[in-house]
C-alpha cells in the first residue's frame, strides 16, 4: 500500500501551464496593493473561495511549542491589519490569548501563487466583532459575544510565484513593505 501510494502522490499534477509571470521590480510596493491585485486575479482565474487561508497559531504541548492551522476567511485589510474572526474559546482563540502571534498562508493552485503573511495579533473592538458577526452570511439577528474579530500586524511577507521553467520566484518584504532581501 505504502509504495503504491507513493506512485499514486507522485503521478498527481504538478502546477498547470501558463502560469502568469511575476517580476517583483514591477509589482506595486505596498504588500496590501500587490496581495489584493493577486486575489483579483485569482478569483478571475476561478479560484472559488480566494480569501480562504490558512491560520497558524502556537499551543502548548506539555511545555513544548505546538503550531497548529486550519482555514479561515479574510475579513479585511486596514490599518489595523489582516482580520480574522472566530470565537475567542476556540482553540486558536485560546492559543492567541496566551501567545498573540500567527501566520496566514493563501494559496492559489490556478496561479501557482502562495502569499504568507506573520506577525502580532491584536484582538479588534467589541463594536468591530459585533458588526463581523452580524455581517455573516444567513445571519439571524442573534449576538455573539464571544465572538471576536482580530488583525495580523505582519512584520513579514512573502509572495511566491510558481514558474513552469522552475525558477520560481520569491519576494520577501519586512514591516511597512520594505525588501527583506
Ligand atoms: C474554507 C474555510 C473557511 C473557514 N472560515 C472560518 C472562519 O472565518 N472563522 C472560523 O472561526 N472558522 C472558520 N472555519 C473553520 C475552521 O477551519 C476551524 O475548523 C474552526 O474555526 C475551529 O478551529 P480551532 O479548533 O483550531 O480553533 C473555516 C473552515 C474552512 C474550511
Amino acid at each position: 500500500m505504502s509504495e503504491t501510494f507513493r506512485k499514486f502522490l507522485r503521478a498527481l499534477p504538478d502546477f498547470p501551464a501558463g502560469l502568469p509571470e511575476f517580476d517583483p521590480a514591477t509589482a506595486p510596493q505596498d504588500p496590501a496593493e500587490l496581495f489584493r491585485q493577486w486575489l483579483d486575479e485569482a478569483l478571475a482565474a476561478g479560484e472559488p473561495q480566494p480569501h480562504a487561508f490558512s491560520l497558524a497559531t502556537v499551543g502548548d504541548d506539555g511545555g513544548r511549542p505546538q503550531p497548529s492551522s486550519r482555514m479561515l476567511i479574510l475579513k479585511n485589510i486596514d490599518d489595523d491589519g489582516w482580520h480574522f474572526a472566530t470565537s475567542r474559546t476556540s482553540r486558536k482563540g485560546r492559543e492567541l490569548a496566551a501567545a498573540p502571534q500567527a501566520a496566514m498562508n493563501f494559496y492559489w493552485p490556478s496561479q501557482g501563487r502562495q502569499v504568507r503573511v506573520a506577525g502580532p495579533v491584536a484582538e479588534l473592538s467589541a463594536e468591530a466583532s459585533a458588526l463581523d458577526w452580524a455581517d455573516r452570511p444567513r445571519s439571524d439577528g442573534s449576538s455573539n459575544p464571544g465572538w471576536q474579530l482580530y488583525a495580523v500586524q505582519p512584520t513579514e511577507y512573502e509572495f511566491w510565484q510558481a514558474s513552469n521553467d522552475r525558477q520560481h520566484v520569491r519576494h520577501r518584504l519586512g514591516r511597512n513593505g520594505v525588501p527583506a532581501d
